[in-house]
């Protein structure tokens, strides 16, 4: 076992993400009175200002837990109500009030205010019922808010670059009050979830994301940075919505397109050379040309491409635990992954490292032939199997070739002995697939001539819709259950809920979502300080996830632990990402022989508990 003595930064800089972890989530949000001294006792947060300022700023505010004797000491005496009420007073009054929304979008707002007002709050009732608020900051419910953002806006979170921003984005980084930013989401907001481009709303998703960087991975929140690069939009809709507050052009393309992404990592790079950027919901191929670019150079990973593999090899993986064989099996498995896109071929690469990893394939090549994959015309097959004007054959009078070229990662998958574009119902015959996964951003694209053909040749059939939010999910979880008899081994993107089947069992569905990756991930290169995110900490993360479930949990086709452990799961990924780290020789951090790096981890990650705060001029 690694372990972790004192940690430092490139450019030997003594670092206080581990060493000092501990008391560094107490330091002031606001650059003007922030303070940080090593010297001051771990449990007191020093301060040089006081006053109004303290109550609303949100990384500090305690409201009407503030002590008799801070409120005097802050100058804030008489500015809340006289009665002191705990933490759990707090939290009693935000359960209720949120109970009392009618609609999950009116507890997204909800919690969103609290969010502004407290986040000491937030995070902790986040953290105490993540199962349900999970589905409300995060998806579902924040496809619908993002959807609805300029209406329901209430006050900026996060920042924005935009077009109008060319030639400035250097000086503007400096606009952000916090000197360390250990986590940056950054979305262009061009494919949000399934829902297609959604601009500048695009920003709820970096918010949520990294909500859960906080709620699961131990971030702390002052070192979280959401972002939006608003490069246009060709949402029509928003465009002539008077309300929408993104740029009202198309968005830009080509040279002008990556020129504005290259200023930007510039600049945020230029201040906080050591953070970790996650890409996010940009479409494709932006999202792997931006990957293929900066990856190499810079602390980064892609979500969409990347942490998606992870979660759905773990998925994967455990699958073949539950089904009673071996994760050396894999590549013994038939594949079908309907989505060729960003997920649909980030996630395929995964497997096919893992393939390849395990040593039961001869070569890459084996491996692309065990993973059939469609895109919105059908299998990325062989045009040559289609001879035109063959009057005999009904399937080729109808074949057009396909308007869009496949690029060099989506030809890898074609199967050259298989007619392009075959049905998904079709190939299913053929094929007698173990997996379907789906990654199409499409409802129904499972159809239940494809799922029945499907658990006809399999006991125990595994479906895998995981596009999101739910109202775009490939296939819902009652219809796997029906269409397979209660036999599926189910995982979706969004949560679905448990299936009550006929024979009085229960259809246990999982969440296969990249929640499960990416917190775990960023608390791991954070701690490590690690300077560039590898192949295998994803196929490392993606071991880990799948060896958690217990034998009884998997032989009911339980997958994954449930989204109420999703800390657990980020502190077990965090110190495996962080021990690969090491391994590889990519983290900067200092490394002694003392303390376990799992307890290293565990130390290092934020909790949400109110810190006595002293005002020293
Ligand atoms: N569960 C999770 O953790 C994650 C889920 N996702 C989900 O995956 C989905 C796709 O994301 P992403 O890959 O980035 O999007 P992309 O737009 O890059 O890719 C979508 C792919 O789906 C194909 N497609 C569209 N319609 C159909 C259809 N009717 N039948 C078959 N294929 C179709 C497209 O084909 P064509 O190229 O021909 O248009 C394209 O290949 C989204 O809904 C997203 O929410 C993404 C990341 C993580
Ligand atoms: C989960 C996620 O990242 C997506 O659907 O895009
Ligand atoms: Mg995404």
């Amino acid at each position: 076992m690694l372990s972790v003595k004192r940690l430092a930064t490139k450019g030997n800089v003594l670092h206080k993400a581990v060493a000092q972890r501990s008391y560094s989530h107490l330091n002031a949000s606001l650059a003007h009175h922030e303070y940080s001294d090593p010297r001051h006792d771990k449990n007191v947060h020093v301060m040089h200002s006081r006053g109004v300022n303290i109550l609303h700023d949100p990384l500090l505010s305690k409201g009407t837990a503030f002590s008799i004797a801070e409120r005097e000491r802050l100058s804030i005496r008489g500015l809340v109500p006289p009665r002191c009420q705990e933490m759990d007073k707090q939290l009693l009054r935000v359960k209720r009030n949120l109970d009392a929304c009618e609609t999950p979008l009116a507890k997204f707002v909800f919690l969103a205010a609290l969010h502004d007002r407290n986040e000491t709050l937030y995070y902790k009732i986040i953290m105490e019922h993540l199962e349900e608020l999970a589905g409300i900051i995060y998806t579902p419910t924040v496809g619908l808010a993002s959807q609805m953002s300029h209406s329901i806006y209430r006050r900026s979170r996060g920042m924005y670059f935009s077009s109008q921003d060319r030639g400035q984005m250097s000086a503007m980084v400096y606009n952000w009050p916090h000197d360390q930013v250990d986590v940056i989401v950054v979305t262009d907001g061009s494919r949000v979830l399934g829902l297609g481009d959604l601009g500048a709303n695009g920003m709820q998703i970096p918010i949520g994301k990294l909500s859960l960087y906080v709620a699961a991975g131990g971030i702390r929140p002052r070192a979280v940075l959401p972002v939006v690069l608003d490069v246009g939009t060709n949402n029509q809709d928003l465009l002539n919505d008077p309300l929408y507050l993104g740029m009202s052009h198309p968005r830009l393309e080509g040279e002008d397109y990556y020129s504005f992404i290259d200023e930007w990592v510039t600049a945020i790079t230029s201040r906080w050379p050591d953070t970790l950027i996650q890409f996010e919901d940009f479409k494709y191929p932006h999202a792997y040309n931006l990957l293929a670019k900066y990856r190499n150079r810079i602390t980064c990973f892609n979500d969409d491409i990347q942490s998606t593999s992870s979660i759905t090899l773990a998925g994967i993986l455990a699958s073949l635990k539950s089904r009673g064989m071996s994760q050396e099996d894999l590549s013994s498995e038939r594949i079908i992954c309907v989505g060729a896109g960003s997920a649909g071929v980030g996630v395929c690469e995964g497997i096919i490292d893992c393939m390849v990893a395990q040593g039961r394939v001869k070569s890459r090549e084996e491996a692309y032939s065990k993973i059939y994959m469609l895109d919105q015309y059908g299998l990325l097959g062989n045009p040559g199997f289609h001879p035109p004007n063959n009057q005999d054959d009904p399937q080729s009078k109808q074949y057009q070739p396909r308007p869009t070229k496949l690029d060099d990662r989506q030809y890898c998958y074609v199967k050259h002995d298989l007619r392009d574009q075959m049905s998904l119902e079709e190939l299913v015959r053929q094929v007698k697939p173990t997996v379907l996964l789906g990654l199409t951003g499409i409802r129904g694209v499972f159809s239940e001539e494809a799922v029945r053909e499907m658990a006809k040749h399999h006991e125990r059939p595994v479906i895998f819709p995981l596009s999101n939010p739910d109202t775009h999910a490939e296939c819902t979880a009652e219809e796997a259950f029906k269409w397979t008899d209660g036999r599926a081994i189910f995982a979706s993107g969004s949560p679905f809920k448990d299936v009550q089947l006929p024979n009085g069992k229960i259809g246990k569905t999982n969440q296969c979502n990249n929640s499960y990756s990416f917190p775990g991930l960023g608390l791991g290169i954070t701690v490590s300080r690690a300077s560039r995110v590898t192949p295998n900490m994803f196929l490392e993360t993606a071991r880990t996830i799948a060896d958690m479930a217990t034998p009884a949990q998997l032989k009911e086709g339980v997958l994954f632990p449930g989204v109420s452990q999703l800390r657990e799961v980020a502190l077990n990924v965090g110190t495996r990402v962080c021990e690969v780290a090491f391994q590889e020789g990519y983290a900067t951090a200092i490394l002694e022989q003392g303390e376990i790096l799992s307890e290293v981890v565990r130390s290092s990650a934020y909790e949400p508990d109110y810190v006595p705060l002293v005002y020293h001029p």
